[in-house]
């Protein structure tokens, strides 16, 4: 038996895998299965949040397509079919057991900027307080792909992890068509073996964990690990199970052998310095030279413009921003204290001249330390 702890804000996370099937597209069976699941996972955890995937897969039949498409437009079309029936049928199968449940559907957008941010963490907790389950999904039908800043959550692990730090859960358990994590991708060698527990999440382990291979999920066990890294981090517990038997959601809970347990949760961070690590969209990339690395890295200096040598993008004052080294590897990012068009005119030059050169001066710090975040997953 494992020594599971006392949980009080639960975030289930429900791959398209399990959900949908080859005939109808949605599996109603399971929905109500998990109905009558999630009104026992009651006695463990006061609040339960669902993070469901299922849009895209609920809805590409329905419009014809004979496998889930590739194309952003094509996926988004079938999303805005599939969402309406996927919640209807969640509304449906979760009344018989006097659930209420309740939509919200989210873009990275609305979690990068910090008031929306704070909002959406009250408005669940509202919810939560009326005792109402709220299903989350990405807003598929209006997320728009940008090049360089990806604005798309990228899949639903990464969103459910999000989710876990944005409302403190507790635990994040993730449903799954695996048992768990294995050693190997089980898909591609038959000596595969479960791992029952996980203290540490290292990029070793990104290795072995491969993408999805069933055209129907979208993250595979690699985008399960770097969500559990970053709900780790926030203080919140990680399991993935089996969720094809939903019962295997109360075994885990009671403490029995089933699936992975990522038993080990960091000092949760600062919550601000989370949400600007894990939920912002960057607006541009502040080159720096090797001394700034060292300053903000080993140091632990704020960035001063004397260590730019380039900047990129288009940013005004409080906008968020990468700080890059010069083979343009991600070492950190923050808010910014000057925009685009002034930084351009300061980089490589010494604080005492900030304000010669513009005219005013904000302040010496071009991202201040209480402003930054380092060593980013
Ligand atoms: N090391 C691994 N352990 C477990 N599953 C793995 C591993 N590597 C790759 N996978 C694949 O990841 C899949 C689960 O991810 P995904 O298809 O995105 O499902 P979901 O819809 O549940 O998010 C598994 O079905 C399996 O094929
Ligand atoms: N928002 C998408 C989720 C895509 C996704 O991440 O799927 P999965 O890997 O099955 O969790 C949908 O509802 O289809």
């Amino acid at each position: 038996m494992r020594k599971i702890p006392i949980i009080k804000t639960i975030v289930i996370k429900i791959g398209s895998n399990i959900i949908t099937d080859q005939i109808n597209g949605i599996n109603q069976t399971f929905i109500s299965e998990l109905s009558g699941t999630i009104s026992r996972v009651k006695e463990f955890a006061e609040n339960v949040v669902i993070v469901s995937s299922g849009s895209v897969a609920a809805g590409f039949r329905c419009l014809g397509y004979k496998s889930k498409p590739e194309d952003i437009i094509d996926k988004q079309a079938c999303a805005a079919v599939g969402q309406t029936r996927l919640i209807r049928l969640y509304e449906k199968e979760f009344s018989k057991n006097n659930i209420n449940v309740a939509q919200i559907l989210l873009t990275k957008d609305d979690l990068s900027n910090r008031r929306r941010y704070l909002n959406a963490r009250y408005t669940i907790r509202k919810l939560l307080e009326h005792g109402s389950i709220p299903i989350i999904n990405e807003n598929d039908s209006v997320v728009v792909d940008e090049l360089k800043y990806i604005e798309s959550f990228g899949d639903n692990d990464n969103l459910s992890a999000l989710v876990a730090g944005l409302i403190s859960a507790d635990m994040l358990l993730i449903l799954s068509d695996v048992e768990g994590l294995f050693d190997k991708d089980p898909t591609k060698y038959a000596d595969a073996k479960l791992v029952s527990e996980v203290k540490y999440v290292n990029n070793e382990m990104l290795n072995y964990a491969g993408d999805s291979v069933s055209g129907i999920g979208t993250g595979g066990m690699k985008s399960k690990i770097k969500a559990a890294k970053k709900a780790l981090d926030s203080g919140c517990y990680v399991g993935i199970i089996n969720g094809n038997s939903t019962e295997n959601v109360l075994k885990f809970l009671r403490g029995e052998e089933t699936g992975t347990f990522f038993s080990h949760i960091e000092d949760p961070k600062n919550k601000k310095k989370l949400w600007l690590a894990y939920a912002t969209i960057p607006k541009g990339d502040i080159v720096v030279d090797d001394g700034a690395v060292r300053a903000v890295r080993i140091n632990k200096k704020s960035l001063l413009p004397s260590g730019i040598v380039d900047v990129s993008g288009k940013f005004g004052i409080g906008d968020v921003v990468r700080i890059v080294n010069k083979n343009e590897e991600e070492i950190g990012r923050g808010k910014v204290r000057y925009s685009h068009f002034d930084l351009k005119k300061i980089m490589g030059r010494k604080t005492s001249e900030i304000y010669d050169i513009l005219g005013y001066k904000f302040s010496d710090e071009v991202i201040h330390r209480d402003d930054m975040v380092l060593e980013i997953t």
